[in-house]
């Protein structure tokens, strides 16, 4: 499929998604996320406001000689000069030439509203200082954009003046007058209705910028794209100002295999997932799991119905192959599956589970009372491997029989506090006794039981605890409550989760332990 390059898909990640609360990136995150997004294949990145934020003219003067970009255009972002300022004086507009982009994108008012009360300047000047700075700034050799703040609220109290807007920036060489739902209020029929009428009163490519305060950006973006624009706004993961904006990957994944639009090069659409996640990183945001497209839910599937029908076919119950962006299908075995959801499990952990109808049978019913009681294997694919495994008839023996364990918690005088661990077991018919200490119990019980079992399991040197996540699911009184316990163990190589539920917390981590010790034995 040939890219259609008639068609901007031009990323904010930069300007607006760092306006969302709590982002902050440095000047060498920045220039990172402008490289993932390059291989996503957007057309063009705004990459802040050289002069207004010390950090983004830095990141502008780097940009040059550190950022090689393979499809997309390097965008700076600015102002409309100052109101009653000349535009050669203006030194907001010269530190956008002074970026040295292609292009410049300018913010400019375009609600009568906000050019009174916010501006405090007449209409006629606000036209004035449109035209002056696109005028001067294509003069300099720039493409210019030109995003209209308010548009849709403008429109609703004036429908002239947003499009006397767009005619004089055009009139003065802008190539996209951007119809920017700033306060985010709009809805997708509404968004429609305007951009359509726009579309018959003004020459010139239009563009769309929403905002996500309906929870509709990416919406109204394609009921502005079936509209008739041609240059769409967005961010990675949606980031920006309050509620954020259009999700760049939604946007370009809709656009791409809902709309039929090839608006990214050939390749780039099987990068959104690991982009999204690599962006996310930088941000310091934990990926949103249940993000359309991108998120590691996205094509997880839990009901048991779900998975009998995706026995037969994947697409019966997938709105698009995940492999297209870059994702994955994955099966959930929790109290919802049924026999389809533990063979396809089975099938995607590498266990051949035919004419295992009995095993499967016991597996799902074993899963249901587990769940009842507090466990959960959604997110401890390794317990449920090792549940399943145990269940076939050439099921490995346990690594061992216990005789017992034993912990203690000491705080001495000086403040320090340590623990102490006994295990005793059965290890090949021998008795081993071993002890291990550590920072807390569970800590302890690990090095005890990696110490009675790594002479006969060499590979158990390596493994060590990654995570440990306690949930407590419920008081029953007093201090007794269900406790679930998830641990994350790696080896170095791979990592792999066990789950443990008891009512005490030690208990609950035992069986996680164990778990993990033996997924490491079978595994590794
Ligand atoms: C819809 C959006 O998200 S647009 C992007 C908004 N992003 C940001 O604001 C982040 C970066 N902003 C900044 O660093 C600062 O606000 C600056 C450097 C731009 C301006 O700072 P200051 O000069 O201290 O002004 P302040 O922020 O208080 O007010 C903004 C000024 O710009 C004027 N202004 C607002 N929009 C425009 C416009 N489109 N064209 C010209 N001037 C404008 C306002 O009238 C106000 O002028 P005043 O100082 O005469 O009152
Ligand atoms: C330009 C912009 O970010 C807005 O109007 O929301």
């Amino acid at each position: 499929m040939a890219t259609d390059t008639d068609f901007h898909v031009f990323d904010t990640t930069l300007r607006d998604g760092a306006q969302r609360e709590g982002v902050s990136y440095s000047v060498a995150d920045k220039l990172a996320v402008a490289r993932l997004l390059d291989e996503i294949g957007v057309g063009f990145i705004e990459g802040g406001w050289p002069g207004a934020l010390p950090k983004d003219t830095e990141f502008f003067a780097r940009a040059r000689t550190e950022l090689k970009l393979r499809h997309a255009q390097l965008v700076a972002f600015g102002s409309t000069r100052r109101a009653g300022v000349r535009v050669e004086d203006d030194p907001q507009v010269r530190a956008l030439l002074d970026a040295e982009t292609p292009v410049v994108c300018l913010v400019a008012k375009s609600d009568v509203r906000h050019v009174r009360e916010a501006l405090r300047t007449t209409l006629e000047e606000n036209l004035a200082m449109v035209h002056d700075t696109v005028a001067f700034l294509v003069r300099h050799g720039r493409r210019v954009f030109l995003d209209c703040e308010h548009f849709f609220d403008g429109y609703a109290a004036d429908r002239d003046y947003g499009v006397e807007v767009l005619r004089t920036a055009f009139a003065a060489g802008a190539e996209v007058g951007v119809m920017c739902d700033t306060n985010g209020g709009m809805l997708p029929m509404g968004v429609g209705r305007v951009v359509a009428d726009v579309r018959t009163r003004v020459e010139g490519r239009l563009g769309i910028h929403c905002q996500d305060d309906t929870g509709c950006a990416v919406a109204n973006t394609l009921a502005a794209v079936e509209a008739g624009v041609t240059h769409v706004q967005g961010t990675a993961n949606g980031y920006g100002e309050r509620a954020g904006n259009a999700d760049t990957f939604a946007l370009v994944a809709n656009l791409v295999t809902k709309m039929g639009l090839p608006v990214v090069p050939p390749g780039c659409l099987t990068e959104l997932q690991r982009v999204s996640h690599a962006i996310a990183e930088l941000a310091n945001i934990a990926p949103d799991e249940h993000q359309p497209y991108v998120g590691a839910s996205a094509f997880a599937h839990k009901a048991g119905l779900h998975a009998s029908a995706i026995k037969v076919s994947p697409e019966l119950y997938n709105h698009l192959e995940p492999e297209v962006v870059g994702n994955d299908m994955r099966i959930l075995v929790t109290e919802m599956a049924g026999r389809a959801s533990v063979e396809l499990k089975g099938r995607e952990l590498g266990v051949d589970l035919d004419g295992h109808g009995e095993v499967i049978g016991r597996v799902v019913d074993r899963v249901k009372v587990l769940e009842a009681d507090g466990w959960s294997f959604e997110a401890a694919d390794a317990s449920f491997e090792l549940l399943l495994r145990a269940e076939l008839p050439d099921a490995p023996p346990p690594l061992f029989e216990l005789e017992s364990y034993r912990t203690t918690v000491e705080h001495s005088g000086d403040g320090q506090v340590m623990s102490e661990a006994t295990v005793k077991v059965h290890v090949d018919g021998q008795r081993v006794i071993s002890t291990g200490e550590g920072n807390g119990p569970v800590n302890a019980l690990d090095n005890a039981l990696r110490q009675a079992l790594v002479s006969r399991h060499p590979q158990l040197a390596d493994v060590s605890l990654a995570d440990y996540k306690v949930r407590i699911l419920g008081w029953k009184g007093g201090t007794s409550a269900t406790t679930r316990v998830l641990i994350d163990t790696t080896d170095g190589v791979g990592e792999w989760t066990t789950v443990g539920v008891h009512s005490n917390i030690v208990e609950a981590s035992w069986h996680a332990l164990v778990d993990a010790l033996t997924y490491a034995v079978r595994h590794r």
